[in-house]
């Protein structure tokens, strides 16, 4: 559904400086998955959320959705794969939803610029399908955080998009209806196959993902994969006892350069900061990486 290969993004500043925002990431997203991203503040995520909606063009690499190369697109086609091909649901709702229309207007309204047919009865479904069957005519300000995300989700949905992009959908609700709009998206997920990806801080969510892809500084450098997932796509092997503990496992990203980006935090258990370079080894069939002044192998 979605290959990103050595994607890069760079914004350029009126001050002719540039940033650097993706630098080669890699991800791949098989259809009808449901995946999240996280990262730190800054490590890319909005940038590849809104390069991936078409909302921005990549400056380098490769960026396929849906068999559309969106290096490639017409401004034209650009359009037209915004209105059919995805959907969007932001942390926003202000950018969401339109706060003079009411809510059965809002999810007719893709569908209206689309030129569809069958407008009344499509968005009617929508949002029962979402739980939001019972508030057809409430407005933007009658409705509760979450209403208004399911609301959200009804407008993504509403043009039948193949993906659905998500940018913090649970920012600004509590657990509980963090909980439903996630049972939300997993519905829709099952009954219509749309491939979700979410990019969240919350946890919680991240546990009930198939995969979840960690990115740092521009790059794709983790991924947690439920075993449940990983069996089924049979991307890891595992020797697993189905404990809660064990219901994950975390990969890194290996590019096709052979780099892999370690976790600070595992570099700062072997004493390595403020370095450019470690030891590493080749130890029977394992690769064993050591601070630069280890002598023997042991921790690594
Ligand atoms: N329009 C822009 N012009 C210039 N720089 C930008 C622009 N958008 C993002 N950046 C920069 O690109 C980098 C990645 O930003 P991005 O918004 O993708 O990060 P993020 O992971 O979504 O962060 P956050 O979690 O804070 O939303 C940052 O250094 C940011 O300052």
């Amino acid at each position: 559904m979605i290959k990103c290969q050595d994607l890069v993004k760079i914004y350029k500043l009126k001050n002719e400086q540039e940033v650097i925002a993706l630098q080669g990431l890699e991800l791949e997203v098989e259809k009808g998955e449901v995946m999240g991203i996280i990262g730190n503040s800054g490590s890319g995520k909005s940038t590849l959320l809104n390069l991936l909606g078409g909302l921005d063009r990549p400056t380098a690499g490769k960026l396929i959705v849906d068999g559309k190369d969106l290096l490639r697109l017409s401004d034209k086609d650009i359009v037209k794969y915004k209105l059919e091909t995805v959907g969007f649901v932001w942390q926003n709702n202000a950018r969401n939803l339109i706060p003079y229309l009411s809510v059965i207007e809002n999810v007719e309204l893709p569908m209206l610029l689309k030129g569809g047919r069958r407008k009344r009865e499509r968005a009617i479904e929508l949002l029962e399908g979402v739980g939001m069957g019972h508030r057809l005519k409430h407005r933007l300000d009658q409705l509760s955080g979450g209403e208004q995300q399911r609301v959200a989700i009804a407008i993504a949905l509403a043009n039948n998009p193949s993906l659905l992009l998500a940018d913090e959908p649970t920012g600004s609700v509590d657990s509980k209806t963090a909980d439903i709009i996630l049972d939300v998206f997993r519905e829709i997920n099952r009954s219509l196959g749309v491939t979700i990806v979410v990019v969240t801080h919350d946890t919680e969510l991240m546990k009930k993902m198939d995969r979840v892809v960690a990115i740092r500084d521009g790059r794709t450098s983790s991924e947690i994969i439920r075993r449940s997932y990983s069996k089924k796509f049979s991307v890891a092997s595992e020797n697993d006892e189905n404990h809660e503990r064990d219901t994950h496992i975390e990969l890194a990203v290996l590019d096709r350069a052979g780099r892999v980006q370690i976790p600070r935090e595992y570099l700062e258990a072997i004493g390595i900061k403020d370095m450019n370079k470690i030891k590493i080894q080749l130890e029977e069939e394992k690769i064993v990486l050591l601070h630069p002044n280890e002598r023997k192998t042991g921790s690594s």
